[in-house]
């Protein structure tokens, strides 16, 4: 059943254009001048009940303004959307009911309040029954292991603990759509291990639709199935996880800090392209191991290494053989990479077409 159904969505901002100076700026008092931005060009999609949607794409592809159409707070410009057969802009109300956002960035929370206060005020907002409430509200905090801080004012809560209270206080009234905006932003390794966690968990026993934007290749990976990219207000690629990963997020970065010269436990190739050198790893390496050398500096080595043709653990090793690692941090490509390799991907066919005709 499809929860989510979007044709056309578009949305154009219109703002007026600031003039500097005063003659400029009274101007444009008597005759205001306006620039139109395309935020989301017309967009179609359908999620169904129980998905795991990533819906990415760098800054400023017009992924909140999707977000914000999809929960009532934006009008739209052109086209159409049901949530949960509710049109947004329209059944706003109604719609809040039946869905949660968690926003990274932005804390839902009351402030000062412990999240226990929270929990009831949001209880009265929902309209929950008392009893059935007190039995969700023990259930969650007993998922999401929060006992020890629902007594605490927000304010004094680490940043995990909070994201774990904010998620646990989206879901007392059983929302059957969670929109999540970064949910792991300035988390550490082991917090948003444990936030992916309860999200994959949420999904599997509740069936609880997730739509999800993150520039953490991680979150997508773990959490979510399929994934959505826009890029420039238009849907540029739609297509599951699995694909993405085996064509575009096969790569890790490792970043590391020996403890001597870097230089001394690399070998560049000779046959170098540009400022990037095939990596030797002394005796071990080759050009087709999928690794290359993106920095050597001082003692700073940074790699980026093709896991499906090379698994991390024999390069760390070979390199603990030459050196201790002194600070080691494997990231994954940053988004715009990874958007700036699907475009490529796809204009490349368009050009060999043109050549060839
Ligand atoms: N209220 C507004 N008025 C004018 N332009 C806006 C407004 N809100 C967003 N935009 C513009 O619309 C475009 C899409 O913005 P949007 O916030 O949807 O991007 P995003 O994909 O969520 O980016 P980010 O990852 O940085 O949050 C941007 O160019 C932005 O400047």
């Amino acid at each position: 059943m499809a929860i989510i159904e979007v044709t056309g969505l578009t949305k154009t901002f219109t703002s007026r254009e600031r003039a500097s100076g005063i003659a400029s700026s009274l101007r444009s008092f008597v005759a205001p001048r306006y620039q139109q931005r395309e935020a989301v060009k017309p967009i179609d999609f359908v999620l169904e009940a129980g998905e795991l949607l990533a819906f990415i794409g760098p800054n400023g592809a017009g992924k909140s303004t999707t977000i914000k159409m999809l929960t009532g707070i934006l009008y739209p410009t052109a086209g159409h959307a049901t949530v949960l057969g509710f049109n947004p802009w329209q059944q706003r109300q109604q719609l809040a009911y039946a869905i949660a956002s968690v926003f990274g960035q932005k804390s839902q929370l009351w402030y000062h309040l412990p999240p226990q206060d929270t929990f009831n005020l949001l209880a009265h907002i929902y309209e929950l029954d008392w009893a059935a409430y007190q039995r969700r509200r023990a259930f969650l905090i007993d998922v999401f292991g929060i006992e020890a801080y629902i007594r605490t004012p927000a304010r004094k809560l680490s940043l995990g603990e909070r994201m774990r209270c904010e998620l646990a206080a989206a879901l007392l009234h059983q929302p059957k759509l969670l929109f999540l905006d970064e949910p792991t932003i300035g988390l550490d390794v082991i917090a948003k291990q444990r936030i992916r966690d309860l999200i994959a968990q949420l999904n599997a026993e509740e069936g609880t639709s997730i739509f999800l934007t993150s520039h953490d290749a991680g979150d997508i990976e773990i959490i979510c199935r399929r994934a959505i990219v826009i890029n420039h207000g238009e849907i540029i690629l739609d297509a599951p996880v699995s694909q993405l990963k085996r064509e575009y997020l096969k790569t890790k970065r490792l970043e590391l800090l020996l403890d001597v010269p870097a230089s001394s436990v690399c070998l560049p190739d000779t046959s170098h392209e540009g400022e990037r050198w095939h990596f030797r790893l002394l005796s071990e390496g080759s050009k087709e191991s999928g690794i290359r050398v993106l920095k050597v500096e001082g003692r700073q080595l940074i790699l980026e290494v093709d896991t499906a043709r090379s698994p991390l653990e024999p390069i760390i090793a070979a390199l603990l053989e030459r050196s201790h690692i002194q600070d080691m941090t494997i990231t994954d490509p940053p988004m715009e990479e990874i958007i700036a390799a699907i475009y490529q991907r796809q204009i490349e066919p368009q050009v060999i077409e043109e050549v060839r005709s």
